[in-house]
């Protein structure tokens, strides 16, 4: 439980837990605005490696200015306890914005995407762009498919950033522990149907023509935030469907930056040689521990392309090995055999983004962005 003032920050209400911290709503008392504040769970300074993260997701995200990349305010630390202050997002993770149907969403506008817009310099204006869980955190990787073409939202399930195999079950829940109210509409948006036991969604559920212009929608933006990013030599590294907020306004936000590298910095792994991002989104470039760059990301894209279509990853497992085995060794399954009326451009573009190479996959996410458009 924090205390309830962190450095110039009134705490009001949780917004949601990962893998090392939680995020709450609080309001700096010197402007009056509402931010969104990352403190570890841990506590004051007990993890030295998660308080790093927070201080290195700040200083990366300083200088970077995107209207689908998320801005953070400051970092600090207050009576031992770190903290990273943002952008309050008023909306949901990418998988809940999904979930949720069209009459549950604040804003109704149309879906249609400006041309490409990837381009355009810092200074002209991304933010009159149109248009446009997760907290599903259940780290559970067993599959429940039944005879009628229905999975368990257990598919949907993905991993905190696992730093240790330890990690692989167990982290990641979406655990509101503390006793500071909820943001009731972000419960809706948090608490996935499957913790309350509800029907798994069915392909038609997925293949609803309003939830794929959504995906698609989001699709592209999320490639104009990776394209900003890697033109700034930056890879995020732990892409998922949980670090991807969409607004009110559909508006994405590409988030969590806390294991983001530049390239100059090099390889895929920690100084202590600790392989980092989270296992189920990670090329195998990136298992390997190999110099990553923007291509890795794009893989990563590929995975929640996929698994936004089909209802399941592409790769599953009840172990990191074997996932990894899989990743490496073995091709997914065709996403259009497991969802017979998906979207065969999505479909096509998911499984390029997958290939085992680099260099077999598309190289850039304006490749991919056009690709999408298309
Ligand atoms: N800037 C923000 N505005 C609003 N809500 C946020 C913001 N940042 C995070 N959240 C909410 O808090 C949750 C937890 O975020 P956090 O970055 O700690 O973890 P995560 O991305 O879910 O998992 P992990 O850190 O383990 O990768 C998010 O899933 C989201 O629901």
């Amino acid at each position: 439980m924090p205390p309830k003032a962190i450095g110039p920050y009134r705490v009001l209400e949780t917004l949601g837990s990962g893998g090392a911290g939680t995020v709450y709503r609080a309001r700096d008392r010197r402007t009056n605005d509402e931010v969104a504040l990352k403190l570890l769970s841990t506590g004051p300074s007990l993890d030295d490696r998660a308080a790093r993260r927070l201080v290195r997701e700040f200083e990366t995200l300083a200088d970077l200015a995107h209207p689908n990349v998320v801005k953070v305010f400051e970092a600090g630390v207050h009576e031992g306890w770190p903290y990273l202050a943002m952008e309050l997002i008023e909306g949901l993770t990418l998988r809940h914005y999904l979930d949720v149907s069209a009459g549950e969403l604040h804003s109704a506008t149309p879906l249609s995407r400006a041309p490409l817009s990837i381009r355009r310099t810092e200074d002209d204006d991304f933010g009159s762009v149109d248009g446009p869980d997760e907290d599903a955190d259940d780290d559970s990787v067993v599959d429940d498919d039944d005879e009628d073409g229905t999975f368990g939202l257990n598919a949907f399930a993905e991993e905190a950033p696992s730093e240790d195999l330890a990690s692989f079950h167990g982290a990641g829940e979406d655990s509101d522990s503390d006793d500071l109210p909820v943001d009731p509409r972000r419960d809706l948006s948090r608490k996935p149907a499957a913790k309350a036991h509800a029907a798994p969604p069915r392909m038609a559920d997925l293949n609803r023509p309003e939830r794929m212009g959504r995906l698609k929608d989001a699709m592209l933006q999320v490639c104009e935030a990776l394209a900003y990013i890697h033109g700034h030599g930056l890879v995020h590294r732990d892409l998922k469907p949980s670090n991807i907020m969409v607004d009110d306004d559909r508006q994405v936000r590409l988030m969590d930056f806390g294991l983001a590298k530049f390239l100059a910095d090099d390889a895929g792994i920690t100084a202590d040689g600790k392989l980092v991002g989270t296992y189920r989104y990670m090329a195998p470039e990136q298992i390997l521990g190999e110099p990553l760059d923007g291509r890795s990301d794009l893989y990563s894209l590929g995975v929640i392309l996929y698994e936004l279509i089909s209802g399941r990853p592409p790769f599953d497992a009840k172990t990191p090995h074997e996932l990894w085995r899989q990743v490496l060794e073995t091709e997914a399954p065709p996403l259009l055999a497991l969802n017979l009326h998906g979207d065969p451009q999505l479909a096509r573009v998911a499984h390029r983004l997958i290939r085992k190479e680099p260099d077999d996959r598309f190289q850039t996410a304006e490749e991919v962005y056009e690709a999408l458009s298309e």
